[in-house]
């Protein structure tokens, strides 16, 4: 357990587009540092594999339930005591379920949608720090394939692209918090020398919006 007293940041979330690699540096990172982590559990979201056959007809109850069950999880985990008191790492911030809705819903679904999250938005934490850890598709792509999950493979470069733009069309409006857009193309976090430069950059404090930083 490290002592967190000296830590500028202490609500860190880790994101990024299908396959980046957010969980396994999360993970790392949770246990190197011996923080609190927070890890959304898509596995039991019974419509994720319907969903990838059947997009349009899926895409709804998707959305809902991905939004009910994280915002579930977050409000439990993130007490404001806690927040105080730990280091918390999360893999996924509450606004993910947007970014995803804006691309998968239809317009008038989304119209709809964006009742519901606009009453449970205000009422989740904000991160001290958000990274988004940004890959090209094509590597994406491949990660996706290595790790086999059977209904991901019909996954194509085209919807991971309007993933990296939704993500990229939100950071455009965050003002009241950091995002670190870390150009991750060449990095592996799995050896040392790019995992060292991500636990450098954890505890830097930055202003609002977005940060850029290429991990070399
Ligand atoms: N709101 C959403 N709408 C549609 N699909 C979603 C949504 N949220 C998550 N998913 C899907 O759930 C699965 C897991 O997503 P996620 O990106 O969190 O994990 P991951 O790909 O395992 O991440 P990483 O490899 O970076 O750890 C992916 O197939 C993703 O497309």
């Amino acid at each position: 357990m490290c002592n967190f007293n000296g830590m500028l940041n202490r609500y860190i979330v880790i994101e990024g587009n299908i396959g980046a690699g957010k969980t396994t540096l999360a993970e790392k990172v949770a246990k190197d540092l011996g923080a609190r982590l927070i890890l959304e559990s898509f596995k039991e979201n019974p419509f994720l594999p319907k969903f990838y056959s059947d997009p349009q007809r899926y895409a709804f109850p998707l959305e809902l339930s991905f939004l009910a069950a994280r915002y579930k999880q977050l409000k439990s985990e993130l007490k404001q005591g806690d927040l105080f008191n730990n280091l918390t790492i999360a893999d996924y911030y509450l606004m993910k379920s947007f970014i995803f809705a804006k691309i998968t819903l239809s317009d008038d679904e989304f119209q709809l949608y964006r009742q519901f999250f606009d009453m449970i938005r205000s009422l989740s934490a904000k991160p001290d720090v958000m990274f988004y850890i940004h890959r090209d598709v094509n590597i994406l792509k491949n990660n996706i394939m290595q790790r086999g999950r059977s209904y991901e493979v019909s996954i194509e470069k085209a919807y991971l692209s309007s993933v990296t733009k939704s993500y990229f069309d939100y950071f455009k409006e965050v003002k009241d918090f950091p995002v670190v857009i870390l150009d991750a193309s060449y990095a592996d976090f799995h050896q040392y020398i790019h995992y060292k430069q991500f636990i450098g950059l954890i505890n830097k404090s930055y202003p609002p919006g977005v940060t850029r930083v290429k991990i070399v």
